[in-house]
């Protein structure tokens, strides 16, 4: 199974929100790493076939997927970054209902969904209403009907926005135990979800990928870029001023700071293992108030 994004390009009244993507994607976890208004949930929207590019195409194993209309929709799992559900209906309700809409039966869709509800830690909550659930809840049954069909491409969009950590961890393993032989593609913020499970990682910014790779490659590219430094508590706002610092820890009057530079920032600074972050950092120093590396 192969899905090309061939060229993507999608404007809004003359604005560019993504400005010619081109991606081969293979079963395995693909992450789409990028600041606000990079243009994911856009990309994300077009390979689900929700919007329609201004130019370009996506292809799979070589077939517009205009062109396979339904055969596609049927094999796609989708969370919408803004999915919400039915508040009035039960969480046991609106997955059935979700099912139908797929085109399965309910005696196809009842034992899945109890297998779903389980999986994402919602068995007791399968039949109360949307309505009162948490974010993190929500989250949880946004991926749950997103994984109805076993789809062979599974589009996740900020799956693990409002998730806490111990929920964040949980999500992955759940991916690592589907992805075998599909592909999955999620969009997020959040750095560590994909160092601990993306094969590959897209940083997008203004609408183009900037980089790509696994995460090993990427963080070559960090390598020799990442130092640490303890300096007197009272230097501190001038260093963060001067560089772009990833990290500060205070330990009484010092501070021990993690500077982004391709030098050598001072006599005393010592390298450091560079994290995905740090990379992410590099590329979008203005984030964080840095300057350019
Ligand atoms: N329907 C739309 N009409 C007009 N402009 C849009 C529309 N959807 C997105 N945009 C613009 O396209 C750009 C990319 O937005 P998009 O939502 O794809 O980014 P994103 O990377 O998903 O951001 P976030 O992480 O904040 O969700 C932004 O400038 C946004 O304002």
């Amino acid at each position: 199974m192969e899905l090309l994004l061939e060229n993507l390009c999608k404007e809004f009244g003359g604005n560019t929100a993504v400005a010619g993507v081109t991606a081969v994607l293979e079963p395995g976890i693909y992450g789409l790493l990028g600041a606000n208004g990079a243009g994911k949930t856009t990309l994300l929207r077009m390979i689900c076939g929700v919007l329609k590019p201004t130019a370009g195409q996506v292809r799979l194993d070589g077939i517009p997927i205009d062109a396979l209309g339904a055969v596609y929709r049927d094999k796609l799992g989708y969370l919408p970054q803004d999915f919400v559900g039915y508040p009035q209906y039960s969480a046991r309700d609106f997955l059935l209902y979700m099912a139908v809409l797929k085109g399965m039966t309910r005696s196809q869709a009842m034992p899945k969904i109890q297998e779903l509800l389980h999986m994402v830690r919602l068995q007791e909550a399968g039949n109360k209403k949307i309505r009162t659930f948490s974010g993190g809840m929500r989250r949880r049954l946004g991926i749950a009907q997103a994984l109805l069909n076993d789809p062979d491409i599974l589009i996740l969009d900020e799956p693990t926005a409002g998730l806490d950590p111990k929920e964040r961890v949980h999500f992955r393993n759940i991916l690592e135990g589907y992805a075998q032989q599909k592909i999955v593609l999620l969009s997020t913020h959040i750095v560590s979800d994909l160092e601990a499970i993306a094969h590959k990682v897209f940083l997008m910014k203004d609408g183009c990928f900037q980089t790509q790779g696994t995460v090993s490659e990427l963080l070559q590219q960090a390598n020799g870029r990442v130092w640490e430094l303890t300096v007197p508590s009272r230097e501190s706002e001038t260093w963060q001023a001067r560089m772009t610092v990833a990290n500060l820890r205070y330990d009484g009057n010092s501070v021990t700071l993690r500077i982004l530079a391709d030098a050598k920032p001072a006599p005393a600074a010592r390298p450091c293992i560079p994290t995905l972050e740090d990379l992410y950092l590099l590329y979008f120093p203005e984030e964080e108030g840095g300057d350019n590396p």
